[in-house]
């Protein structure tokens, strides 16, 4: 993405962004509360369109990028929440993001049309397989709903990754998550760079500084740092940046303490 410009009526989101996630990396993307990492997550998801910018996929230019395309397209994303379909078993949940490699389409093979019995075979086995990978395939004929939080972001994980992406696109993967889990998560994002490049947006430093090999640090719409981990760390905009955000929460503290809901905190 290069150049990227936002516009929310008329105010800035984001203000000529440019962000290259490399063959094969973890590209971390950060910054304080505001700071346009969503929005940017979206504009490379095809939910939100720039007001200005291109955004180059395999050196092609992808003028009226939209989230139907991204699978075609080999990349695959995970929202913040988990949107799974509740009344599907996290089998089929998964099924649903394999469906680019089905011949006869998802739809006619959850119908178990004749012509698709083979598709069907070939997804099932799939699923499967994505859910063995996160470690979820006891739940494969659970309903999400009945799951607990980090075992549907799990199976929401499974779901991107059974398209075998060349990009994955992850938004806020380790919120809800504990440390364990985070580690894991972590270990699991290093060893899915073997085989495809990953965009993370995350709030969590410690699991981002871990697994990134490259990170763009955004504040106020603006792109203030890129660079390695250890180059971003240093960087004193960054710093001043994070710590402004952190005088905002002390103050925010401060001020709730004089109201009314301090009393009830
Ligand atoms: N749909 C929208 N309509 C209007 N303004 C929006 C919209 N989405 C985001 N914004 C504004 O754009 C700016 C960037 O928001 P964004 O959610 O991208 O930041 P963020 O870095 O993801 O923040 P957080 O870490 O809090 O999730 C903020 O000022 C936000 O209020």
């Amino acid at each position: 993405m290069s150049g990227i410009s936002v516009a929310f009526g008329g105010v800035s989101a984001l203000s000529d962004v440019s962000l290259t996630v490399e063959p094969g990396q973890v590209h971390g993307l950060i910054g304080p509360n505001g700071a346009g990492k969503t929005t940017l997550f979206n504009v490379a998801c095809g939910l939100v369109r720039p007001s200005a910018g291109r955004i180059t996929w395999r050196g092609r230019e992808l003028r009226r990028l939209r989230p139907s395309q991204l699978s075609k397209l080999g990349i695959s994303r995970t929202l913040q929440g988990v949107g799974l379909f509740a009344g599907l078993t996290v089998l089929e949940n998964v099924m649903v993001g394999a469906h680019r490699h089905a011949k006869a389409g998802f739809v006619s093979a959850l119908l178990a049309l004749p012509t698709a019995d083979k598709d069907d075979r070939l997804l099932r086995e799939r699923a499967h397989a994505a859910l063995a990978e996160l470690d979820a395939e006891g739940y494969a004929d659970r309903y999400p709903g009945s799951l607990p939080y980090p075992v549907q972001k799990r199976v929401a994980l499974a779901r991107a990754l059974v398209a075998d992406p060349d990009l994955l696109l992850l938004d806020e993967p380790a919120s809800g998550l504990s440390e364990d889990e985070m580690h894991e998560l972590g270990e699991l994002i290093r060893s899915l760079s073997a085989r495809m490049s990953v965009l993370l947006v995350e709030h969590h430093m410690d699991l981002v500084m871990r697994v990134c090999d490259r990170i763009t640090v955004l504040d106020s719409g603006e792109q203030i740092a890129a660079g390695t981990p250890a180059e971003v760390q240093a960087d004193p905009l960054v710093t001043e940046a994070y710590l402004g955000d952190a005088v905002d929460v002390e103050a925010d503290a401060a001020e709730l303490a004089r109201t009314d809901g301090g009393t009830h905190a």
